[in-house]
């Protein structure tokens, strides 16, 4: 924490972050959403595919608001045959749990309004199982790894519960991308010393690897 600030004023500044970057992002026209969207999906098409020996499986959220629209690379994966997982929350511990989606159909309306799998449909992840490669949504995003979302910390609980699981079953963490336009990059997101950090960003300009 910078000079004399305290928990409060961090608090503070990112709900203040949150509101603006909400707002900028949701006014974005569509039609650029739309092509960035794509372009972004393309990148994380091209890393995955050079990656192809040792990733089976990613972790994706579906697109909610004005969000990167994932669903060009949820699509890839399924017609590459790479396991798709998506999360679901769960908001009376704000923890997520994971399923292995098949199809759009296998979606229903969760928490939040996101359409999250639909527990009577999709399959539900084992205890010990870790996604290959993670992309992670959010409202802002720095080149330091720094990550801001709705402020549910339930990507920063998960990372937590992934790290227990990692150590565990003696498997490295996968890598942990951050997923968004270039508009959303700020020069520094306030950040919490628990806060997860990303480990790459993939905007509609490509993928970057953040070096910290
Ligand atoms: N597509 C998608 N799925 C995701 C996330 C995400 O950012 N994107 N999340 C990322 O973690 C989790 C959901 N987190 C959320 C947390 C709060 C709100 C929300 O609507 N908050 C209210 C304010 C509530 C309050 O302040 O009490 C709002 O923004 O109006 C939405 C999603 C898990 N799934
Ligand atoms: N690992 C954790 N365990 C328990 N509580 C946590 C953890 N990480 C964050 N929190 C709490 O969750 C709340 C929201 O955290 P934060 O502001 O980091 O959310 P966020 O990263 O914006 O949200 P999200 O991950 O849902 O997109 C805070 O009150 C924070 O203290």
């Amino acid at each position: 924490m910078a000079n004399g600030e305290d928990a409060a004023g961090i608090l503070g500044q990112k709900k203040a972050v949150r509101t603006a970057a909400a707002a900028s992002r949701s006014i974005l026209p569509e039609e650029l959403r739309t092509q960035w969207s794509s372009q972004a999906c393309r990148s994380a098409i091209d890393w995955l595919s050079q990656l192809s020996d040792t990733i089976a499986s990613f972790m994706i959220y579906v697109p909610f608001r004005s969000e990167l629209d994932t669903r060009e690379l949820i699509e890839w994966g399924w017609q590459t045959g790479l396991s798709v997982i998506v999360p679901r929350c769960e908001p009376s511990d704000r923890s997520m749990e994971l399923y292995l989606l098949k199809s759009w159909e296998e979606l229903a309306p969760g928490a939040y309004g996101i359409l999250e799998p639909d527990v009577s449909q999709a399959e539900r992840c084992g205890p010990d199982f870790i996604p290959d490669a993670i992309f992670v949504p959010g409202l802002a995003f720095d080149l330091q790894g720094g990550r801001l979302g709705y402020g549910g910390g339930y990507y920063d609980r998960y990372r937590e519960q992934l790290t227990e699981q990692a150590l565990r079953v003696g498997k490295p963490l996968p890598p942990w991308i951050g997923l968004g336009f270039e508009s959303q990059l700020q020069e520094e997101v306030p950040m919490e010393v628990l806060d997860a950090r990303i480990g790459a960003m993939i905007t509609e300009q490509g993928m970057r690897i953040i070096n910290r």
